[in-house]
């Protein structure tokens, strides 16, 4: 809490005039196995890049590079010899405690992770449920309830509709009937939200992450990186959050952990990291390119744009991208996330969303919310800071973990019809 209060201080004053001083590949382990003659590749198809007319009109956000610059001034962290900067913190290999956590199957952590908000809305259901008959008071009580898991007004409305309907037309009478109807009508509306990322389309495949200061951009970065490798796939990270020093040292610190190549600048131009990486990556056959970008509220007016602005250069360097538009969400933020997809859909076109922290919140009803007021594909949901509490969104599996079958019955010791 104090550190993310600490980040956000940190970076709310963010300078936008800073300019590039040293930009960095760093490969963590793989720094010797990488040939001059690879990296010059990677740099002559920059400059190629950059040589393309179209790539002129923006060179107010990509900061002009003379085309005739030797290899090693115009990126000279990619120089085999180039040590990674001492300021990198090097996490090659994560003590094994720090990982024991994760040995759990993902139901095992998505449950502990939906703890809070199984305890909001199963656990408030099944003291509902245990000890009364079903009737509209009953109802009207399950109404509030959803309504404070931040279910939002409009799913709660239609959650109730679908719970009454059933109730009456398959004669529901048991705390567990009415809690397993629940659950199939909260599955019903956010079923719609799993769309599995498909990276098949393009290679490299762009995904640009966006997002509001704190809301899990970067950590989500390093875990999607592991994800998509274990997939068998290869992994660029590009650190375009170039406001936030630390985010930069905190990239690389996931790209030493997952073994990842990661395209950073000591400060400088978001959008110019971004475009170099997306021509490494294209040299370097990389399967997936991981663009950060620095936090911002829909409210910066000027940082809207200058995202927007990092989404145009990115269809530059690849006019086919970005192909992907990650929108990450805190869940602690309930039904601010509603503003928040709106306010980035405007200025970036989001694709898809991440919501992160579900495991720290009661607010996990926020789902239904969005899949009822602003449908996008939900990726990836988070439940936890470990590398492998990131992962694909399935609607059952979400509402399974939230009603875990009999919880209301023992619960209470009884389920039965008073
Ligand atoms: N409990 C929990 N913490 C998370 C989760 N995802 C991210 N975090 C934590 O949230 C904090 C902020 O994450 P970052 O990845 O730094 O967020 P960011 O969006 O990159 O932050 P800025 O660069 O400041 O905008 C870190 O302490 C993460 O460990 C999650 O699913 N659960």
């Amino acid at each position: 809490m104090f550190g993310f209060l600490k980040k956000k201080f940190g970076k709310n004053e963010q300078a936008e005039s800073g300019q590039p001083s040293a930009e960095e590949i760093v490969e963590p382990q793989a720094t010797e196995a990488v040939t001059p003659a690879v990296d010059a590749t990677v740099v002559t198809e920059t400059a190629v890049a950059v040589e393309q007319p179209a790539v002129e009109t923006v060179a107010d956000a990509v900061p002009a590079r003379p085309v005739d610059v030797p290899v090693e001034e115009l990126l000279p962290a990619l120089a085999p010899s180039e040590p990674v900067p001492a300021a990198a913190p090097v996490v090659a290999n994560p003590p094994a405690t720090a990982e024991a956590p994760a040995k759990r199957s993902w139901t095992d952590r998505l449950k502990a992770g939906l703890a809070r908000t199984r305890q909001q809305l199963g656990g408030g259901l099944a003291s509902l449920f245990g000890l009364r008959k079903i009737d509209e008071d009953l109802l009207e009580e399950l109404e509030s309830t959803l309504l404070m898991a931040d279910c939002g007004v409009e799913a709660t409305q239609h959650l109730i509709d679908d719970l009454r309907l059933r109730w009456k037309r398959d004669r529901l009478e048991t705390a567990d009937q009415l809690q397993q109807a629940l659950a199939d009508g909260l599955n019903g509306i956010i079923a719609p939200l799993e769309q599995p990322l498909d990276i098949s389309s393009h290679q490299p495949f762009i995904i640009m992450i966006a997002g509001v200061n704190g809301s899990g951009k970067t950590t989500s970065i390093g875990k999607l990186a592991k994800y998509f490798q274990a997939q068998g796939k290869s992994v660029l990270l590009a650190a375009g959050d170039t406001f936030r020093a630390a985010a930069r040292e905190q990239l690389m610190t996931w790209g030493e952990r997952n073994n990842v190549t990661v395209v950073a600048q000591d400060g400088g131009d978001a959008a110019a990291v971004i475009f170099d990486a997306i021509s490494a990556a294209r040299a370097r056959n990389i399967d997936i390119v991981l663009a950060d970008t620095a936090g911002r509220l829909p409210t910066q007016l000027h940082l809207m744009e200058e995202i927007a602005k990092v989404r145009r250069v990115i269809a530059k360097a690849d006019p086919s991208g970005p192909h992907e538009v990650l929108l990450v969400l805190d869940a602690n933020i309930g039904q601010n996330a509603l503003a928040q997809v709106k306010a980035f859909d405007k200025a970036i076109g989001v694709t898809g969303l991440v919501v992160t922290k579900l495991d720290g919140t009661a607010k996990g009803g926020v789902l239904a919310a969005i899949a009822r007021q602003c449908p996008k594909p939900l990726r990836f949901i988070g439940v936890g800071e470990g590398i492998d509490d990131l992962q694909p969104f399935k609607a059952r599996e979400f509402v399974d973990a939230l009603f875990e079958p009999g919880a209301a019955a023992v619960k209470n010791g009884a389920g039965e019809r008073a």
